[in-house]
C-alpha cells in the first residue's frame, strides 16, 4: 500500500508541509496548485526536494471548469492547461486532477463533455501527462461518480481516467457498491476523506469539516473494499479540507494523518480476512483495568477516596505510588509526578493479548513508555497517547499481578463498583487526534456526538466505546477560549444513594448544585415529592428516557481531574447530557467562590 496526503491537509508553506510528509513517513504527495504558486521556490526546487525527501509527486491538483462549456471558453481552458501542464513538466509531476466543472459549465450534455475532456486528454498526452477525472458533490451537472465514469468511457482516451474521492461519494449518500462496475486500472487515483455526519451544504462540509478516516461518520473501510475489489493499485491519499487541520502542528498533524491510514489499511485488510495477527485489528479492551492520577501530593486525593468508600489496597513497594479500590474501579495514585497540580494521567485497560495490542499501538505510530521494574514486578506494556498520557494493557484477571506488588492495604471489598466511564477533556487542536487514537489505538468504536451548552462556551462530546459498553471514554472539545477541561473517572455501582449518604457523613462536600435544578426536575419529570427530596438532599443529579434512568453526582474537583458516582437503572446508556450543563455551571459557580474562575470566555 502506497500512502500519499494532499498538501492542503496541512498547515504551512508548501516546504515545510514536504518536509512534515516525510518526516511522518508518508510515500507521496498530491501538490496543491495553490501551494505551489505561493511558495518561493521554483518547481525545480520542489522537485528536487521532493526527490530528496524520497516523497513521490503522486498528483498535481486542481484543475478546474474544464466541461460543458462553450467552444469560446474552452480555448482559453486550453490554454490555462497547457500553461500548467508545462509547470508540471518543471515539477516531474504526470498526473492532474480534474475537477468536475461547478462554475463554467452551461451545456448539460455528455457528448460534449467527452468532447472536451478527450481534447484535454490529448493535450496532456503530448506531454506525457494523464488526467483523473472527479464528480464533485456540487458539481453543476457532474456530481455521481458513475456519471464521470460514463463521461471517461466515452471519451475512450488512454490516459484519461477517473479520480474517486470518499467524501463527494458518501457525503451524498450514493451507494459505493457501484464502484466494482469500474475497470480498476481506470481509476487512476483515490482520495480519501472522513466526515461527521452533518446536516449543511455540500461544498461548506467539504471545505470546512472534513475528517480524517476513523474520526468520522463514513463506512471508510466498507467503501476501501469496493475500491480495491474493482482492481485499484494506486496510492490511499489523503484529503482532507478541515479549519483545523490547516492551523496545527504539519508535523504532528502528519503523523496524525499517518496513523488514520494504517487505521483503514487494517480494518479493510481485517475485513477480508487478512488481518496479520498481532499487528492487525486489535480486539476491543474487555475492560478498564485502573486509572492513573498523578501529583506531587495527593494526601487530599486519598482523603476524599476514602470518605468516598474506597478501599486502600496498600503503598506500592518499590514506588511512591498508592492502590485504592471500589470493587473492580481500581485508583492509582502516583506521586512522582514533579507536577504539584493532580491529573488523571494514565488509563489501564484489560486485553486478551496486552503484548499485541502494545505492538500494534506502537505501529500506529505511539511511543512506547519504558518503565523500571524490579524482580517481581510485573510489566504492563505501555505506550503514550498523542497527547501523553499513559495506556497501560494487561491480561487480567489471569494476569493482575501488579495488584498483589501493593502492601499494607486493609482487607475486604465491596463489590458493587465498576468504572463506568472516563471522560477526556481537550482543545480544539488534539480533539480529532484523541478520537482517532481511540479508534485505532484503542479499537473503541464512535458513538454520536452530543454538544453541551456551558458558561465558557459549547462542549461537543464524543463517546468513544466498545460495543457491550464495558469501557466508555467520552471525549470532550473544550471551548477554543476555555482552560483545559478537568478529566473525570466515573464508578458505577448499585446504590449511588447509599454512596452519597455515606460520603456527605464522612464529611466530602459534593459540587453544589442549585435549587432550581430540582424545581426544573419536577417540571420535567413528573417525580413524587419523596423521590425528589432525596435527590435534592443529597445533591444527586437525575435523568430518564425510554429504557431506564441515571442517578450521579460529582465530586468537587482536585486540580484537574474530580470524580463521579453514576448509578444506572434499567437500559439506560446515556450519560446525563441534560445534567451536563449543570455540572458545568456549577463547577464553574465552584471556582468563582474559589477565586480561581478566570473571566468566563
Ligand atoms: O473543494 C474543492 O475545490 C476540491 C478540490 C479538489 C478536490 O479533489 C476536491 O475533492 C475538492
Ligand atoms: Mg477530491
Amino acid at each position: 500500500m502506497r500512502t500519499s496526503i494532499a498538501t492542503v491537509c496541512l498547515s504551512g508553506g508548501l516546504t515545510e508541509k514536504l518536509h512534515a510528509c516525510a518526516a511522518a513517513g508518508f510515500d507521496g504527495v498530491e501538490i496543491m496548485d495553490a501551494d505551489l504558486v505561493a511558495a518561493d521556490e521554483s518547481p525545480e526546487e520542489i522537485r528536487a526536494l521532493c526527490a530528496r525527501l524520497g516523497l513521490g509527486i503522486e498528483m498535481f491538483q486542481p484543475f478546474r471548469d474544464v466541461e460543458g462549456v462553450t467552444d469560446e471558453v474552452f480555448a482559453d481552458t486550453l490554454r490555462r492547461a497547457s500553461a500548467k501542464f508545462a509547470t508540471m513538466a518543471r515539477l516531474g509531476a504526470d498526473l492532474v486532477l480534474v475537477c468536475s466543472n461547478v462554475a463554467t459549465a452551461t451545456i448539460d450534455d455528455d457528448e460534449l463533455a467527452a468532447r472536451q475532456l478527450g481534447a484535454l486528454a490529448d493535450l496532456a498526452a503530448e506531454k506525457g501527462i494523464r488526467i483523473a477525472y472527479e464528480a464533485m458533490a456540487w458539481g453543476t451537472y457532474v456530481n455521481d461518480y458513475r456519471h464521470s465514469w460514463r463521461i471517461v468511457e466515452k471519451a475512450d482516451r488512454p490516459n484519461l481516467g477517473i479520480c474517486l474521492d470518499s467524501f463527494h461519494i458518501l457525503s451524498r449518500g450514493d451507494d459505493p457498491t457501484g464502484i466494482e462496475q469500474i475497470d480498476g486500472d481506470k481509476i487512476f487515483f483515490l482520495q480519501l476523506a472522513d466526515a461527521p455526519v452533518l446536516d449543511m451544504d455540500l461544498l461548506s462540509w467539504s471545505r470546512h469539516h472534513r475528517l480524517f478516516p476513523g474520526e468520522g461518520g463514513f463506512d471508510l473501510p466498507g467503501f476501501l473494499a469496493h475500491v480495491l475489489a474493482a482492481g485499484y493499485g494506486g496510492p490511499l491519499s489523503l484529503e482532507v479540507f478541515n479549519d483545523t487541520f490547516r492551523q496545527t502542528d504539519p508535523v504532528r498533524t502528519a503523523e496524525h494523518a499517518l496513523r488514520s491510514l494504517l487505521w483503514l489499511a487494517d480494518r479493510t485488510a481485517h475485513a477480508h480476512g487478512e488481518g496479520d495477527g498481532d499487528a492487525g485489528v486489535a480486539r476491543p479492551p474487555r475492560a478498564v483495568d485502573f486509572v492513573e492520577i498523578a501529583g506531587a501530593d495527593l494526601a487530599v486525593a486519598d482523603e476524599m477516596l476514602a470518605q468516598l468508600g474506597f478501599r486502600f489496597r496498600g503503598r506500592h513497594r518499590s514506588k511512591p505510588v498508592r492502590l485504592w479500590s471500589y470493587g473492580d474501579a481500581r485508583i492509582v495514585l502516583d506521586e512522582q509526578a514533579r507536577d504539584e497540580r493532580p491529573a488523571l494521567t494514565g488509563i489501564g485497560f484489560v486485553v486478551d493479548d496486552a503484548d499485541a495490542a502494545a505492538t500494534r499501538a506502537a505501529r500506529l505510530g505511539a511511543r512506547r513508555i519504558f518503565r523500571r521494574t524490579y524482580a517481581g514486578e510485573q510489566d504492563l506494556p505501555a505506550v503514550s497517547a498523542p497527547d501523553g498520557t499513559g495506556v497501560y494493557w494487561s491480561a487480567a484477571p489471569e494476569d493482575r499481578s501488579w495488584v498483589a506488588e501493593f502492601e499494607g492495604g486493609v482487607g475486604g471489598e465491596s463489590t458493587d463498583g465498576v468504572i463506568d466511564h472516563v471522560n477526556l477533556g481537550y482543545h480544539w487542536s488534539e480533539f480529532d487526534e484523541a478520537v482517532l487514537f481511540a479508534a485505532s489505538a484503542l479499537a473503541l468504536t464512535t458513538e454520536s456526538s452530543a454538544e453541551v451548552p456551558g458558561p465558557r462556551g459549547l462542549v461537543r462530546s464524543q463517546v468513544m466505546r466498545t460495543r457491550d459498553g464495558v469501557v466508555r471514554i467520552p471525549i470532550n472539545l473544550a471551548p477554543p477560549t476555555a482552560p483545559l477541561p478537568s478529566r473525570h473517572i466515573a464508578i458505577r455501582c448499585d446504590d449511588v444513594s447509599a454512596v452519597a449518604r455515606r460520603a456527605r457523613a464522612a464529611g466530602l462536600e459534593f459540587l453544589r448544585i442549585p435549587a432550581n435544578y430540582y424545581d426544573d426536575l419536577a417540571a420535567r419529570f413528573g417525580l413524587d415529592d419523596a423521590a425528589l427530596d432525596e435527590l435534592r438532599n443529597l445533591g444527586l443529579l437525575y435523568d430518564r428516557d425510554g429504557s431506564g434512568e441515571f442517578v450521579h453526582f460529582y465530586t468537587p474537583t482536585i486540580g484537574g481531574v474530580f470524580l463521579e458516582f453514576v448509578e444506572r437503572r434499567g437500559g439506560y446508556e446515556g450519560y446525563g447530557a441534560l445534567n451536563a450543563p449543570i455540572r458545568l455551571a456549577a463547577q464553574r459557580n465552584e471556582e468563582v467562590r474559589r477565586g480561581v474562575a478566570g473571566s468566563p470566555a
